[in-house]
């Protein structure tokens, strides 16, 4: 049983063996509740036993208290066994689920979340998560206990008389097969508002991230109104599958309390053709008051447990995504990094790299140019295996990046990027994420080389101001700046630069690109700029034009290359210069 929950529910192996204890305490306590139903059974029938003229072994009441209490007192350590059983098992359970899906996604590639929704991400973590703790403490093991225990129950009671029995417990079978035959309409009905309720939370999100574009637009409005109405579309559908849900487990519910009435009529039936006694009777009417009380609760169980496995599945598709996963230890022989023809597709269709081949030498500026969407920034990002190839090779020092653990990889890459992630922390410890064992002076120093002291001075706790969320507070020049002072900080061997002094003005960028030249020297530089006067000092020029290397070389080669596109993109932007806007 514990492996096949394991399996099922896709529980760790403690998780498996902890649902499998708790549904074994929920069996116990469901029969440990028909005890009271034999005490009350022996006290009724030596009551009526005179008026039928048998004589049966009488107890004194004092016998029923202490058999009253004592059941109080199993009941009880039942209930503690159980909660025991159910909820610190579950609480634990969850965690590690939280636990091990935060740590199948650190090591899953960028591609992944290109894919995936965001929130529906964040809702498998944290939403999901939730309802596997409420299904672990309840749905599951209240469900098997009780079907475990009726079917223990109801054997005992076959043995005592098949007819009384069939009596008794014909409508669980009916009951459980009228909820089991509507869930696949449910669960199709769930899994679309499951989408609906997506795109509602990636409404609220695309709203509140993009406010300031759609005030500027003047379509906050309309834009609310569109998110009301998905609002209200997921509402109506909740009471829909409610009223549902409710429906057929109340009918099934129904169907249950039938079985009273014809346990009456059979008994009554069979006394009188001498079958049974009144006893046996009175034993199956009293059996009847709590036999189908787990049984009710066990439909609600049932619908709730079909859920779970929807839950389940979602969670499933994140585990078995495949992982990036390498060698934990390199050994580079130096630090080039050299692509050999290389193809690259972000969806597995459309190609963005073809057969792209160069080498980015340790101790040079290698600068990718070219055309808007000619594929720059895929290719620096591929260098730091943030994704893997299609086709073709990646090396660092010689060495098959893709062979290599991402993390261990990125030990050796200092990147600064287009758009800079700060986090909503001080900005001491957000260039401290550059190296975590950085001493605040060692922090200081990085930001003083990035240009970052001036604006850190001006603000309320300096170094300690903490900075809001992305940094809210700071403007895109600062923003990059610190960026910097993280890669300065990390004095990687290798730097990606992408864009890295796009957001700067003319002062703060000449002192920047000064830090920048500190930082580049002796390392393998990979540079993506637009401006051609930010690559002109590079030592090699890649230009990348749809997905291949339509030319390399020096500056100075490519600048001579008649109709070539480094000299036409050179010529281009000092002519655009030249614009003023005429008003
Ligand atoms: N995460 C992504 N998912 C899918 N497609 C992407 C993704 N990132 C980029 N692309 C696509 O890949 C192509 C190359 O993009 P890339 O950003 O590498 O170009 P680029 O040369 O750096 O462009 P730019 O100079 O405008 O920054 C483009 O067609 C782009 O739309």
């Amino acid at each position: 049983m514990r492996e096949w929950l394991q399996k099922k529910f896709a529980l760790t192996e403690q998780g498996g063996k902890d649902l499998a204890k708790a549904v074994g305490v929920c069996t116990l306590t469901n029969i440990g509740l028909m005890f009271p139903v034999g005490i009350v059974y022996l006290f009724l029938s030596q009551l009526f036993a005179p008026y039928f003229g048998v004589q049966i072994k009488s107890y004194g009441l004092g016998i029923y208290i202490v058999m009253g209490l004592l059941m109080l007192v199993l009941i009880y350590f039942l209930e503690y066994l159980q909660y025991n059983a159910t909820f610190l098992a579950s609480y634990t359970e969850s965690a590690n689920m939280r636990i091990s899906l935060a740590e199948q996604l650190r090591k899953l590639p960028l591609s992944f979340f290109g894919k995936r929704d965001l929130s529906d991400l964040t809702t498998t973590i944290m939403a999901d998560s939730a309802f596997m703790e409420q299904a672990f403490s309840h749905f599951i093991p209240e469900l098997f206990g009780a079907v475990i225990s009726t079917i223990l129950v109801a054997g005992g009671m076959l043995s005592v008389n098949w007819k009384m029995a069939a009596a008794l417990f014909w409508p669980v079978p009916v009951a459980f097969l009228l909820t089991l035959g509507t869930r696949p309409f449910i669960n199709r009905r769930e899994r679309r508002q499951k989408k609906k309720r997506l795109a509602v939370s990636d409404g609220i999100q695309e709203c509140i991230e993009n406010i300031q574009d759609l005030r500027a637009n003047n379509q906050s409005r309309e834009y609310l109104n569109g998110l009301d109405e998905k609002i209200i579309e997921v509402e109506k559908s909740t009471i829909a599958m409610e009223w549902i849900n409710g429906v057929f487990v109340t009918a099934s519910q129904m169907v249950l309390k039938i079985g009273i009435a014809t346990t009456v009529l059979c008994g009554i039936g069979l006394v009188i053709q001498g079958e049974i006694d009144f006893f046996l009777l009175l034993m199956f009417l009293i059996a009847a008051t709590r036999v189908y009380d787990p049984l009710n609760s066990a439909l609600t169980n049932l619908s709730a447990v079909y859920s779970t496995l929807l839950v389940v599945e979602r969670m499933k598709k994140v585990r078995e995504e495949p992982v990036q996963e390498g060698e934990t230890y390199m050994e580079p022989e130096g630090y080039d990094i050299c692509f050999e023809n290389v193809g690259f597709s972000y969806s597995g269709e459309e190609a963005v790299l073809n057969d792209v081949s160069f080498t980015a030498k340790q101790g040079e500026v290698t600068a990718l140019v070219g055309p808007s969407g000619g594929g720059k920034s895929t290719a620096a990002k591929l260098a730091a295996r943030f994704y893997d190839i299609t086709r073709g090779k990646i090396t660092l020092g010689g060495v098959d990046i893709s062979k290599i653990d991402p993390e261990e990889l990125l030990k050796n890459y200092s990147i600064v990027f287009q758009d800079v992630v700060l986090f909503n922390n001080t900005v001491m410890e957000n260039i401290r994420i550059g190296r975590k064992k950085a001493t605040d002076e060692e922090v200081m120093a990085a930001a003083r080389a990035a240009q970052c002291e001036d604006f850190i001075k001006k603000l309320p706790d300096g170094y300690q101001t903490v900075i809001g969320e992305n940094g809210a507070s700071l403007s895109g020049g600062e923003r990059q700046r610190i960026s910097i002072a993280r890669a300065l900080l990390k004095d990687a061997p290798v730097v990606l630069l992408d864009e890295a002094t796009a957001s700067l003005d003319v002062e703060n960028e000449s002192k920047v690109q000064k830090a920048i030249s500190t930082l580049v020297k002796g390392k393998t530089v990979l540079l993506i700029a637009h401006r051609m006067r930010t690559v002109a000092g590079a030592d090699k020029i890649i230009v990348l034009k749809e997905g291949d290397v339509a030319e390399q070389g020096t500056p100075k080669e490519l600048i001579k290359r008649e109709g070539g596109i480094y000299r036409r993109m050179t010529r281009l932007q000092s002519e655009s210069q030249k614009f003023v806007l005429n008003v």
